[in-house]
């Protein structure tokens, strides 16, 4: 069963029993935009995340979504990637490889990874060319206000001190309103280096579900929705959609909103 507490007009916040319920609902979510942008425009533009996300999406490759898709009308791409070889255990690619991707037909063509042949620099180059190919050829939207891409569904995770994409507090990249893919050498993640989506076009989406769990994350999650009195801007808080921003929490993740 999902809670929902409601903080302002924008954004929904969905707070579960469980990690386990959070994934039931966010498949349904899921399907149920895939389903909405098929229909609206023959193709489904999604975003993904590394890390924990990945995880949660296991409910979309069981019945009866994993039948039900149109997994031809998907084009898959990822907000951040490590720049490491497909195959490397870091790889924000492989991870949605072994618990996603290989589990539904999503035609090869329409997953979109990172050239891992390439430096940071030129990988993160060479996808926003691709991702201008593809709004030229209107597989991906464009924003009429922001004219930067418009995705369907970002589907966001957010790391232990705020972080969204490879977007750290404090660093530069979170300025960035030019480019549509940066890159960093030196993430205080590892490893060091990534390429990321910009905020700008984070914020262009029609959809963004921010997905968060455990109690370990619960005193960011109380920072980033609580009252507002942390000075500096968390990276998550920057994540402000043109379309609808829903927050997938456990309870664990959510347990320090209320206090
Ligand atoms: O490094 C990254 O971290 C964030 C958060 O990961 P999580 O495991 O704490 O959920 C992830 O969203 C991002 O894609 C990834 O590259």
């Amino acid at each position: 069963m999902a809670e929902t507490v409601t903080l302002n007009s924008k954004p929904k916040v969905q707070v579960f029993d469980s990690e386990e319920d959070l994934a039931v609902s966010l498949a349904k979510y899921t399907a149920d935009l895939a389903n909405k942008f098929a229909q609206l425009r023959d193709s489904f533009t999604v975003v993904l995340s590394g890390g924990s996300l990945v995880k949660s999406l296991r409910k979309l490759v069981e019945p009866p979504y994993v039948d039900s898709v149109d997994w031809s009308k998907w084009h898959v791409f990822w907000v951040d990637e490590r720049v490491v070889p497909k195959d490397h255990p870091d790889s924000n690619y492989l991870l949605a490889y072994d618990g996603f991707l290989s589990k539904v037909p999503i035609p090869a063509g329409n997953v979109y990874a990172i050239n891992d042949a390439l430096s940071a620099e030129g990988a993160a180059d060479d996808y926003e060319t691709c991702l201008k190919h593809l709004v030229k050829n209107k597989i991906i939207d464009q924003s009429d206000s922001s004219g930067f891409p418009k995705f369907d569904l970002m589907l966001l995770g957010m790391g232990p001190y705020g972080h969204v994409a490879s977007l750290f507090p404090g660093h530069p990249l979170c300025q960035e309103n030019e480019k549509w893919v940066t890159f960093i050498k030196n993430s205080p993640k590892p490893p060091p280096e990534r390429i990321s989506f910009t905020f700008p076009v984070i914020n262009s989406s029609a959809n963004i579900a921010l997905v968060v769990a455990g109690d370990g994350k619960a005193d960011v999650v109380h920072a980033a929705l609580g009252d507002g009195s942390n000075s500096d801007k968390l990276p998550v808080q920057m994540v402000s959609p043109e379309g609808e921003l829903t927050w997938f929490l456990d309870k664990g993740a959510a347990s320090k909103l209320h206090a």
